[in-house]
């Protein structure tokens, strides 16, 4: 099932010591008892991208979000790089794409700030941010090409922009880890495939990408390996299934959340990947 080294490592780890990226064991998660995942097994390699796919409401979400603990389990177990969500500390080593961006609670940010607030796990409290992590902040806008909006309010872009935001974020904190739930959504072709190139370069550098995904798209040649869900269980895990058209992939009855027009491809600058033990 999984990628993991096998031979002379101890069981769930990879040759070199470390524990996987993430690890799922026979979990499960109901909303209001109501069974959303049933009984799920997942392991995720460092350094292995990975992508999640499935239909409308089979869980994919829920899965992403129960890895990173925050959406209890009735049932199972998790792990982050070896320890469970809620003892996990080394939250700078995450970087969490959510499907879209929250409200805010109407308070106005503008991008730069929310492309900042990516760094916060990183900052040590009350003191100044560095030069290097301003220079961090700005290398993510511009790897998705918002450079020119940093002073705007987030609440003034489109469904697509402030996806590309949210990708900014997490790349501002340099993690190692990515967990992306769906970030090609309502982004256009020529984003997608800027993307898409963004996460090539995160892969080759040693990144772990997770990526919730409805179609892989511009991801296709990227993508080793697939999961799918299937009614809140894992139905396939594997090579990705072949294509049979547009859209075709399995259980392509989704829906497009807010599929939007954007501007041209960014030139994407380097994105750093700090190496850890
Ligand atoms: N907070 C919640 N409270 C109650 N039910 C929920 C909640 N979040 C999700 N669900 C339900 O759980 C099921 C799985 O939802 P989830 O969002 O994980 O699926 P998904 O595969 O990511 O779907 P999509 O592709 O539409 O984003 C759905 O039936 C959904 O309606």
């Amino acid at each position: 099932m999984s990628t993991l080294a096998t031979g002379t490592a101890a069981p769930g780890r990879t040759a070199s010591g470390a524990p996987p990226a993430v690890r799922v064991v026979d979990a499960s998660v109901s909303y209001d008892r109501t069974p959303v995942l049933g009984g799920v097994n997942l392991e995720v390699a460092a350094g292995e991208t990975l992508a999640i796919l499935g239909p409308n409401g089979s869980g994919k979400s829920t899965l992403m979000r129960a890895m990173l603990g925050l959406v209890p389990l009735s049932a199972g177990r998790i792990e982050l790089h070896g320890a469970q969500p809620r003892r996990f500390r080394d939250w700078s080593r995450i970087g969490y794409v959510p499907q879209r961006l929250s409200a805010g609670g109407g308070v106005p940010a503008t991008v730069r700030e929310v492309v900042a607030s990516g760094q916060v796990s990183r900052r040590r409290r009350l003191h100044r941010t560095t030069a290097a992590q301003r220079s961090a902040v700005t290398e993510a806008l511009e790897a998705v090409d918002l450079a020119d909006r940093s002073r705007d309010s987030v609440h003034e872009l489109s469904g697509g922009q402030q996806q590309r935001v949210l990708i900014a974020r997490a790349l501002a904190a340099r993690p190692d880890t990515f967990l992306m739930d769906e970030p090609m959504a309502g982004v256009d072709a020529a984003s997608q495939r800027a993307l898409a190139r963004t996460v090539t370069r995160l892969s080759a550098r040693g990144a772990t990408v997770v990526l919730v995904l409805h179609e892989l798209g511009p991801l296709e040649p990227l993508i080793g390996r697939s999961v799918v869900l299937s009614g809140g269980r894992v139905a396939h895990d594997g090579a990705p299934p072949p294509p049979e058209g547009e859209c075709a992939r399995p259980g392509h009855d989704h829906v497009h959340p807010h599929a939007g027009h954007e501007p041209a491809p960014p030139a994407l600058p380097d994105i750093e990947v700090p190496r850890r033990g």
